[in-house]
């Protein structure tokens, strides 16, 4: 087994929720103070952590950004490397991301490249987003890259599979969060109480038909309500029901749409159950939007290449807070291929780990032809 592959498993068993990353980032930081320290300055802001790799002679900065929360999943996969942390699982292949920043910190740690490089470890990327905060952040302020690489797992492609396209990437996210608030009562006397297991059901029901009826079919947009809450005990009827979800768009103004249509679908259920509502709209991501030149360039690059396969890949409803880095910095994202059927925040997601070293090369072999190509 390869040092990175014991990487991945170790961070495998340890995934924590945005923000609380404390055992991962000093997981991390034990790893990095075994290299070779003459390059390196490291320094950390909250539970991420930025480590600068001093080029020789560097005349640009380059950025790599792998992101390190878990997510709360109940690990159903067949790995004797499970999560130690209940209820909590790395199904979104973080724990290969912070892997794969480890390789590249550790080959440019050896071997010194002509410009600098800041490897960023991001927490909370799934929520509430800690790029934006870290991109704000004094720690950041002074070792701004000049161009940014992320990467994210692809499990319905094929090892050695590099996938990704010039513009939207990504889509623009928004969280929400609805707490219909209702009056409780006996199950046997509906007519006395305001029932918000049935209003929170409609309003499940009736949000659906934002995409269906009021969304342009060529255009692109999702509502998804992933958790439903409500009442205390079967013959009880509920005073409060809560629904948890997000939004997906691939333009601005189309996420000012649907939700509108959910503050008009939330009031008509506020009129007609007599119940109260609130809406949150959470935290919510820029769409990731790939530098056409930088990013064709990569994709021209890759295809040259005998150990990688290049796909132009179509946008994908997912969110990534990396669109805020690619929002100030120019660079790009691509898909990693991992060959796996479980999907992204599957239970069962068992990323291939022959993709570790794939993504290890690419980066730190582009970086340093990027490098030896000297800006002006
Ligand atoms: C790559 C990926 O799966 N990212 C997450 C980002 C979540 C953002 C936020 N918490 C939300 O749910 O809107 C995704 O679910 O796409």
């Amino acid at each position: 087994m390869t040092t990175f592959t014991q990487i991945r498993r170790d961070l495998h068993r340890i995934p924590e929720p945005g923000f609380q990353e404390f055992k991962t980032q000093q997981y991390l930081l034990d790893y990095i103070a075994t290299l070779p320290q003459q390059h390196l300055e490291i320094r950390t802001w909250r539970t991420g952590i930025l480590v600068y790799i001093h080029g020789s002679a560097p005349k640009r900065r380059f950025g790599y950004r792998a992101d390190m929360d878990g997510l709360p999943i109940v690990e159903q996969t067949s790995y004797d490397f499970q999560s130690e942390h209940e209820g909590y699982m790395h199904a979104c292949g973080h724990d290969l991301h912070m892997t794969i920043g480890l390789g590249v910190v550790t080959h440019f740690a050896t071997t010194q490249m002509t410009d600098d490089l800041v490897v960023i470890f991001q927490p909370a990327e799934e929520g509430p987003g800690g790029a934006k905060p870290m991109l704000e952040s004094a720690e950041l302020a002074d070792w701004m890259p000049d161009q940014m690489i992320g990467l994210h797992v692809a499990p319905e492609y094929p090892v050695g599979t590099i996938a990704t396209r010039a513009g939207i990437l990504f889509a623009n996210t928004s969280e929400l969060f609805i707490d219909l608030i209702g009056t409780g009562g006996h199950a046997a006397y509906p007519h006395k109480a305001n029932d918000m297991v049935v209003a929170g059901c409609q309003l499940v029901g009736q949000l659906q038909t934002i995409i269906a009826r009021n969304i342009n079919p060529l255009d692109s947009a999702v509502v998804t309500i992933g958790k439903v809450e409500g009442g205390t005990k079967q013959n009880i009827i509920a005073e409060r029901a809560r629904l948890e979800g997000t939004i997906r768009t691939l333009s601005a103004d189309t996420m000012i749409a649907v939700k509108s249509r959910i503050e008009a679908l939330v009031k008509g259920i506020e009129a007609g159950f007599e119940c109260q509502a609130e809406i949150d709209w959470g935290s919510n991501y820029l769409q990731v939007f790939n530098e056409a030149t930088l990013t064709h360039e990569f994709m021209g690059w890759v295809e040259q290449r005998s150990d990688v396969n290049l796909v132009e890949c179509t946008e994908a409803m997912t969110g990534e807070d990396f669109g805020y880095f690619l929002d100030r910095i120019p660079g790009f994202m691509f898909w990693l291929g991992v060959d796996t059927p479980y999907g992204l925040h599957h239970a069962k997601l068992e990323p291939s780990e022959d993709a570790i070293e794939v993504a290890i090369t690419t980066i730190t072999d582009y970086l340093s032809w990027k490098s030896e190509q000297r800006a002006v």
